[in-house]
């Protein structure tokens, strides 16, 4: 996939935990405001299927962030009953993507209402709409943006096997997706790469070498928040 051509020599793929201990003096200095407090944002990009909801798990619990995932509030939003339902289901149905003010409300509500000024938020930007309104809207930068990178058989042979009865993980939704992901997403990281504020990570390996290559250093990840 097209994947390949956000990455650079200088971008080598890295296991997740180094990648975050490298930026925790980054994470400490920039300043954002949401809601009257300070907010720290990580957006983590990728295809469907690339274990970006997995690996977050894995963020929240050795760093401390709040996972954010856009398509986990559009489906709670669904599953709400809100007026807005019937329109979201039908949209992710069909692999597109659901319009912006919708998603950065749920977004924005869910940071104000979260106990903690760190939130990594997966699966947006999905398109440059998505971006730009969140910018507009919110005016946050993230600190950098997560691109996880994964063949679409692989990423097809998960989601074919996610087994969570979700009504877009069938084979004709699937493609609809990886086409919304190269036309729509891919731009997004793109976008993201030419300033500089992309890290790659390797998503086809098995899930804890993508968090991190040696079991043994888990210990170093105590007590970093
Ligand atoms: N590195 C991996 N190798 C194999 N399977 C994985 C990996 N990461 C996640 N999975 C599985 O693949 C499916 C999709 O993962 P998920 O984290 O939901 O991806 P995404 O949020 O990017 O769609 C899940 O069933 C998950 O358990
Ligand atoms: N920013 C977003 C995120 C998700 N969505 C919708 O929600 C669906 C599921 O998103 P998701 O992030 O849960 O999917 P995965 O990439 O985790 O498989 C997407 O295919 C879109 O239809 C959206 O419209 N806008
Ligand atoms: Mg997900």
């Amino acid at each position: 996939m097209r994947g390949g051509l956000v990455a650079s020599a200088r971008l080598l793929p890295r296991p997740l935990v180094r990648w975050f201990l490298q930026r925790r003096a980054q994470l400490d200095i920039n300043e954002n405001m949401l809601g009257g407090k300070k907010v720290k944002i990580i957006f983590v990009l990728g295809g469907p299927g690339s274990g970006k909801g997995t690996q977050c798990s894995n963020i929240v619990e050795h760093f401390g962030f709040i996972h954010l995932s856009a398509g986990e509030l559009l489906r709670a939003e669904i599953n709400s009953g809100s007026e807005n339902g019937t329109m979201i289901d039908t949209i992710i149905k069909e692999g597109k993507i659901v319009p912006s003010e919708i998603t950065i409300k749920l977004l924005q509500e869910a940071i104000i209402k979260g106990g903690n000024d760190k939130y990594i938020i997966d699966g947006f930007p999905r398109n440059e709409e998505n971006r730009a309104v969140f910018e507009s809207v919110i005016n946050i930068s993230p600190e950098f943006v997560l691109f996880f990178d994964c063949s679409e058989e692989e990423m097809e042979r998960r989601l074919l096997g996610r087994n969570q009865g979700r009504s877009d993980d069938n084979i004709e939704t699937i493609r609809k997706r990886f086409k919304v992901f190269v036309e729509s997403s891919l731009p997004v990281i793109e976008y993201y790469e030419s300033k500089g504020m992309v890290k790659k990570i390797d998503a086809t390996k098995p899930a804890p070498e993508v968090f991190e290559d040696d079991g043994k250093r888990m210990k170093f990840t105590n007590g970093i928040t």
